[in-house]
């Protein structure tokens, strides 16, 4: 769906939350699925990635139900795990859709049961990178029948429904989710699994740092003391009971909003301590110019008079948002540390460059990152190429320039499908009308 992107006419001075974490609903999914009884999800997020990871844990035996629940943004979640020893009553099917988290962490808990299991995945999903994970997988002793491309969906998985584990070096210098992938499901590996990393640097640390946190508060022990090394011990995970954080990540957009602007944006119920990247919103926007502090929980920004043009390295999952705010900067920009974001849900580098550009504005990309110049921008079609996190910094722009219009601001539902009515509740909140 074509959607004009509202423009601000004064400054935006609104209050937001945003639905869960897809980052902790899904991890929380996978640790619930391998559990030993019951656990409930609460304020879990509704998306199209979480609804794709529930799918495929219920092929794979778990049973996951919806109780009402206190959260804004639907049911609370019930998981009853994967039953041990579970035989696939026929061959399993799982849909990855664009989700790089269905993609990478669910093919080691598919080893986990006995049977087969195809995966595959939208058009784009089956150029995202694969390859370390099931050549993990079968060094680890499972089979895995490749149909395409090698290293990519789809393919299958012939498990047996154990896993020795024990030592094994990957190059996860693509993603920090191959890393992931392989420590959530260890602790139901026999011998547990002492991963290595070998090669260029790992990017999106912090994911890693948050699938570590959530298997040590689910019992489980892990060493990552040494740089590169990760040491998990097999061992059974209790059922439990969390509350998950709101998608900070998400939470960028509308906070780049209060920049755009000159207004203010608060968020409520900012957590004290978090593994989530988008924490680091508060020292990244504050380089772009702006004024940041917590009252109480609530997160407050306030543009400043500019916005001022800043050195990133490693924005991770926050490089669109934050590459929109450079296109709008008054000096110029560099973004390093991003190689990979050529391999998320589509070649991001590319596509904010070509996006940018189109608009009239000045961007270049370099052998990791972004170079982004101060021009002018025009009205005119930003493609957000299926990804969510283009739609949204097709918004952001939009905010300042009149006459964007954004593609295809449905595939916001990848993690947040209720970004454009979110995105109007704050306008309409604000001092002016929306235009
Ligand atoms: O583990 C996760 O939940 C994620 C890890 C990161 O992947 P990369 O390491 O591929 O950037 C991040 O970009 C993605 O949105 C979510
Ligand atoms: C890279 C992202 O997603 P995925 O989990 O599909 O890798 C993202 O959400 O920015």
């Amino acid at each position: 769906m074509s959607w004009l992107a509202p423009t601000a006419s004064g400054p935006i001075d609104a209050t937001i939350t945003v639905p869960g974490s897809k980052s902790l609903t899904n991890r929380y999914l996978i640790l619930a699925a391998l559990a030993e009884s019951p656990s409930l999800l609460r304020a879990p997020l509704h998306s199209r990635d979480s609804a794709l990871m529930v799918a495929a844990l219920r092929e794979l035996g778990a049973v996951i139900e919806e109780l009402p629940g206190d959260g804004d943004y639907g049911p609370d979640l019930r998981v009853t795990p994967i039953p041990k020893d579970y035989e696939l009553p026929a061959e399993a099917r799982i849909d990855c859709g664009l989700a790089g988290t269905v993609m990478r962490f669910v093919p080691p808990l598919a080893a986990l049961v006995r049977g087969t299991v195809r995966f595959d995945g939208d058009p784009q999903a089956r150029i995202r990178p694969m390859g370390p994970v099931l050549k993990s997988l079968r060094v680890l002793g499972v089979q895995i029948q490749e149909e395409g491309e090698s290293g990519a969906l789809p393919f299958t998985v012939s498990a047996e429904g154990s896993v020795e584990g024990g030592y094994l070096a990957i190059d996860a210098s693509g993603s920090s989710q191959f890393v992931s992938a392989l420590l959530l499901a260890a602790p139901r590996f026999t011998n547990g699994l002492h991963l290595e990393h070998i090669g260029k640097p790992v990017p999106s640390l912090e994911h890693i740092a948050m699938t570590v946190k959530l298997l040590r508060e689910a019992g489980v022990q892990v060493d990552d003391s040494v740089p590169n090394h990760w040491i998990v011990s097999p061992g059974p995970i209790p059922g439990f009971d969390v509350q998950i954080e709101q998608d900070l990540s998400n939470a960028g957009p509308f906070l780049a909003a209060a920049l755009v602007t000159r207004g203010t944006v608060r968020v409520p119920h900012w957590p004290a301590q978090t593994t989530q990247v988008g924490d680091s919103w508060r020292k990244i926007l504050t380089d772009f110019g702006a004024k940041v502090h917590l009252e109480g929980d609530t997160l407050v920004v306030t543009g400043g008079e500019q916005i001022l043009g800043v050195e990133l390295a490693d924005t991770s999952e926050l490089a669109p948002t934050v590459a929109a705010l450079c296109a709008l900067a008054e000096t110029p920009s560099r973004l390093s540390g991003i190689a990979h974001l050529r391999g998320h849900e589509t070649d991001r580098l590319a596509a904010l460059v070509a996006e940018i550009k189109s608009l009239g504005g000045d961007a270049e990309e370099t052998a990791d990152g972004l170079l982004i110049r101060p021009r002018q921008l025009h009205q005119g079609l930003f493609r957000s190429y299926a990804d969510h996190r283009m739609a949204t910094a097709g918004a952001i722009i939009g905010l300042a320039v009149t006459g964007v219009q954004v593609d295809d601001i449905g595939s916001t539902s990848k993690t947040m499908p209720e970004f454009p009515q979110l995105w109007q509740r704050m306008l309409e909140q604000s001092s002016g009308p929306a235009s």
